[in-house]
């Protein structure tokens, strides 16, 4: 069946054009609006399965207008638009199209972006009916008969978690006695919560049982489910004293509030919260308002249970997190870490990891990606075949291809065997392509092929092999800037982009850095032979001050340094480069090179050995570097025995 197209855009010579290329690329044009209005009504007419859509039309509407019902309606766009300013691209991609075109543009860039629109949605519409259907079965899944009515709030809300994360959820009960059936759950960890009843409530924000059922009583809740960000979460704020204390309290920036109308009478409120600004969309709506009814039954039985039950209450309170050095999540072994940047990616990783999507992971250079890799790949389906990981960058062109698709004997010069590559090493189990950002660009169009296809050609070969991988792919680099300026191609970049999980810098979620310095403390001391017990508080809050550019890995060297460094049992010191820098400054204005500081770090090392290169508790041993490797270091530095006393 031939795909329709619908094109929205008021200019006449522009949109005929657009029409003769897409009918004889065999697309079927089901009409041409120059307004939203006539753009609506051409799709209560004949719905098309993609709109190609102008920013600026004619009329007060504009294409963005037009989006969000398309949006809701399921129906894939691409915009097309003229240099607009970056407010109003802005808005544009928050509407999250399925592409972009800048006129003028060329025929190919239209089909290709055609293209890349449909295998989007297709494959967005795919991972989204996976996950309603695997949120239903676990709905309907919820023993709630044995439990009390928090607890089966408690577990509706874990169980939306990787859906429609959030930070606070509370559920009240409106009708009737205000202090009956209302309980807040603070997240404090992947799956902790901690769970409060009103007089928690009242405790933790300061506010008196008259005061607060005085704002019970102006808080008129929201007929229909909504979303609140920026200026209209801050207005709903200010109508609503209730929620004001809420995010006030607790540092929310948005929220999403579900009435469900229970069928005994009475409506149950649900509002998530989260401490960032852009968490909820029109997609959650949709997916909640489809849930509405099952989780309208769900939550009504367990009230009506409570009915039955007064008194038999067994709600265990989650107690408060002790600042806990690691997440101890079955899966996430080995990333620490309780930061709400942080749970958003446990979420994204949950939700995605049983998936055979590819996901794109991004982050500045220290921020784990390889780590969440590796989680991917535990928590999925493939987790006993292999991972195998390919960083392109440290591949020189002219090998890349033959390390991913292997080669036959006689390939080339030197192809004096068979090779088997990357790729087809990883058969049944994960690729991780490292640093994608480099991937020569003349390689990009094989890669993409192989995404599309799922298989591959051995350099040499006569005929493609099937195989069955999944691909992650991770950069430090913005791919889009890297699309913009021609480095990288815009339809692998769609291609990879089905599934983007964005890791945050390590200075944006700073409420990590007690726990990751603990974590390190403990690994490198052991690792040491050493019995450094922690931190003192002066080092931590000069940690916490510190911008962080490397991120994690960073912070792991500075203090494996430290540790190094270290007499006492804690570390009461820490060298940081700004620091270092200032300290040096007077004497020294010089910054030092990488071999400069390469040869101090080896030579403190090898003073706090007494020399000793070889053996248990030598140089080489704490720098994990085999003994012969450092003698010959040594030797490049000019580092002799008399500097080591
Ligand atoms: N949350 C975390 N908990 C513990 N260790 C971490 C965490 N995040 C990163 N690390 C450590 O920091 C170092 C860098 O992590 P990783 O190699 O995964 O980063 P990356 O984002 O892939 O970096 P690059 O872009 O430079 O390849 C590793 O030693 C890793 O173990």
């Amino acid at each position: 069946m031939r795909d329709k197209v619908l094109i929205v855009e008021d200019q006449f010579i522009e949109a005929n054009d657009l029409q003769l290329m897409l009918e004889k690329a065999g697309y079927q044009v089901t009409g041409i609006a120059r307004s939203v209005q006539q753009a609506l009504e051409l799709i209560g007419q004949e719905k098309p399965s993609l709109v190609l859509l102008d920013i600026y039309l004619k009329g007060k509407l504009t294409g963005i207008d037009l989006a969000k019902q398309l949006r809701e309606e399921n129906i894939a766009f691409v915009y097309l638009s003229a240099n607009s300013n970056q407010d109003v691209l802005a808005e544009a991609k928050a509407t999250q199209p399925y592409g972009f075109l800048v006129k003028p543009f060329r025929e190919k860039d239209v089909l290709a972006a055609l293209e890349i629109a449909r295998y989007r949605h297709e494959h967005s519409l795919e991972s989204n009916f996976r996950r309603e259907a695997a949120l239903q079965k676990q709905l309907a899944g919820l023993n709630t008969r044995s439990v009390s009515w928090q607890d089966t709030i408690m577990k509706i809300g874990m169980a939306l978690q990787p859906y429609v994360s959030f930070d606070f959820l509370r559920g009240e009960f409106k009708d009737g006695d205000p202090t009956r059936y209302t309980r807040g759950f603070l997240r404090i960890g992947f799956n902790e919560y901690q769970s409060m009843g009103v007089s928690e409530f009242l405790v933790m924000t300061g506010l008196s049982l008259p005061d607060y059922e005085v704002l019970l009583r102006s808080d008129h809740a929201d007929p229909i489910a909504a979303v609140y960000a920026g200026r209209a979460f801050e207005e709903l704020c200010s109508r609503r004293p209730l929620k004001k204390v809420v995010a006030g309290y607790f540092g929310m920036a948005s929220c999403l509030s579900l009435p469900l109308y229970l069928s005994g009478g009475g409506t149950f409120y649900l509002s998530f919260y989260s401490r960032s600004a852009d968490t909820y969309t029109g997609e959650h709506l949709t997916l909640l308002n489809r849930l509405q009814q099952s989780l309208a039954e769900t939550v009504g039985g367990a009230l009506a249970i409570k009915e039955a039950t007064k008194g038999l209450e067994t709600l265990k309170e989650v107690p408060l997190a002790s600042g806990g050095n690691s997440t101890g999540i079955s899966g996430f072994e080995g990333i620490v870490g309780t930061s709400h940047r942080l749970l958003n990616v446990f979420d994204s990783i949950t939700q995605v990891a049983p998936l055979d999507t590819s996901v794109l992971i991004l982050g500045e250079s220290g921020t784990g990606k390889e780590r969440v890799a590796e989680c991917l790949h535990r928590l999925s389906p493939r987790k006993m075949k292999p991972f195998i990981k390919v960083n392109c960058a440290a591949l020189p062109a002219s090998l890349i291809e033959s390390e991913l698709f292997g080669h036959e004997k006689g390939a080339f010069t030197g192809a004096t065997d068979k090779r088997i590559g990357k790729f087809e090493q990883a058969s049944g189990g994960t690729i991780l392509l490292d640093e994608i950002g480099e991937m020569p660009i003349e390689l990009q169009v094989k890669w993409l092929r192989v995404l599309q296809e799922k298989e591959i050609e051995r350099i040499g070969g006569s005929a493609p092999i099937k195989v069955d991988v999944r691909v992650i792919a991770a950069t430090n680099k913005d791919l889009e800037k890297e699309v913009a300026e021609g480095r990288f191609r815009l339809d692998l970049y769609y291609r990879l982009n089905v599934f983007p999980i964005q890791l945050p810098p390590l200075r944006e979620r700073k409420d990590d850095i007690p726990a990751l310095a603990d974590h390190f403390v403990r690994y490198y001391s052991r690792k040491a032979g050493k019995n450094i017990a922690g931190i003192s508080a002066g080092v931590l809050q000069e940690l916490q001050a510190y911008r962080w550019p490397g991120n994690v890995r960073e912070l792991e060297h500075i203090i494996e340094r430290s540790v190094l460094l270290t007499k006492g049992d804690t570390i009461r010191d820490v060298i940081l480069p700004d620091q270092k820098e200032s300290k040096h400054a007077a004497s020294a204005p010089r910054v030092k090179t990488i071999l400069e500081n390469e040869r101090d770090h080896i030579l403190e090392v090898l003073k706090q050995c007494d020399g000793k290169i070889w053996g248990a508790g030598g140089a080489a041993e704490l720098l994990n570097v085999p003994p012969t490797t450092l003698q010959s270091k040594m030797k490049k530095l000019g580092i002799r025995k008399e500097h080591m006393i």
